[in-house]
């Protein structure tokens, strides 16, 4: 994250699926894994720990990877996750467990990882297809929606995403939310000689922009593309990402923002209990939510 000005001014508070009538700490009814205690985390920050969230990260990028087969074309996401994921992909290659795999990188630190890694990378424009892509999310809902662009990189993600046939999103479950908005602001990528006008639209809209600044730089965060970066707050959160993702879209001067709908072919939850962690798939974890709130409202 770029932001010089702390995310935290964003923050409405709530929107978490932990609902705040669940207790924190609470038995796993989903039969599959009776005992199994999930951490219930502070339910307006819903706070996963930092070496817990190492461990997340590592386990979801190892189940994403398990999905690539020799000779994929693979599109390799930004951010701590995706890197993560790029890392286990380079490992199985070295260990020939996978052959001819190429990838396409979202942005320039993708691709430098995926060198560093050993991933052979490819452009964009000379593939025909993308066979499967990974990437991490800010935030998603129980829909499948997607907040991202905490990298600045949305817009490449996008089309990589969009253009795979499968769309992988590695989130811990910190990142599950109720309501998109809640917890970050929608990242706004915009033409630079369009600036004035597109804050003013984005107010219309309901929105509280703000400039992305860079650290150690002056000035605003410039992306890979060249353009600015706008995070806009919707202060109660975003009622139709779908609605709000077309409607920013249409503002002449935005090149793209990062509300994703429609896109996410699979949601990859990351979730620990105790000492315990497991991937599991979105709905499987909403179907843990909803009984942990059947218990504690019995
Ligand atoms: O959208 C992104 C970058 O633009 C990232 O995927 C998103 O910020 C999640 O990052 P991380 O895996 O580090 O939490």
């Amino acid at each position: 994250m770029q932001a010089a000005v702390s995310f935290k001014q964003f923050v409405t508070g709530g929107g978490s699926l932990f609902d705040s009538n669940v207790k924190r700490q609470v038995k796993c009814c989903y039969p599959k894994r009776k005992g199994m205690t999930i951490s219930m985390l502070q339910p307006s920050t819903n706070v996963v720990a930092p070496e817990a969230r190492d461990a997340l990260k590592r386990a979801l990028a190892k189940k994403a990877v398990g999905l690539v087969k020799s000779g994929m074309v693979v599109g390799l996401g930004t951010g701590s996750t995706a890197s993560v994921a790029t890392e286990e992909l380079g490992k199985l290659i070295k260990q020939r467990k996978l052959k001819d795999v190429v990838a396409v990188g979202a942005n320039y630190q993708s691709r430098v990882l995926a060198r560093q890694f050993g991933v052979k990378t490819v452009d964009l424009n000379d593939v025909n297809q993308i066979d499967i892509a990974f990437d991490g999310v800010d935030e998603v809902d129980i829909n499948k929606n997607l907040l991202k662009g905490g990298g600045a990189a949305h817009t490449m993600q996008k089309v990589l995403d969009s253009a795979a046939k499968e769309c992988i999103i590695l989130a811990d479950q910190s990142k599950v939310v109720l309501q998109l908005g809640t917890t970050f602001p929608v990242p706004v990528e915009v033409l630079p000689a369009a600036i004035s006008p597109v804050l003013r639209k984005l107010v219309t809209l309901g929105g509280v922009p703000e400039i992305r600044s860079a650290l150690r730089k002056d000035g605003p965060v410039i992306t890979d593309l060249g353009n600015m970066i706008v995070d806009v707050s919707f202060p109660n959160g975003i009622e139709n990402p779908a609605e709000l993702e077309k409607y920013i879209n249409l503002i002449p001067g935005v090149v793209e923002n990062g509300i994703v709908s429609g896109i996410a072919t699979s949601v990859l939850v990351g979730i620990q209990g105790g000492d315990d962690i497991e991937v599991i798939d979105l709905a499987d974890f909403v179907k843990i939510i909803n009984s942990q709130k059947e218990t504690t409202s019995a």
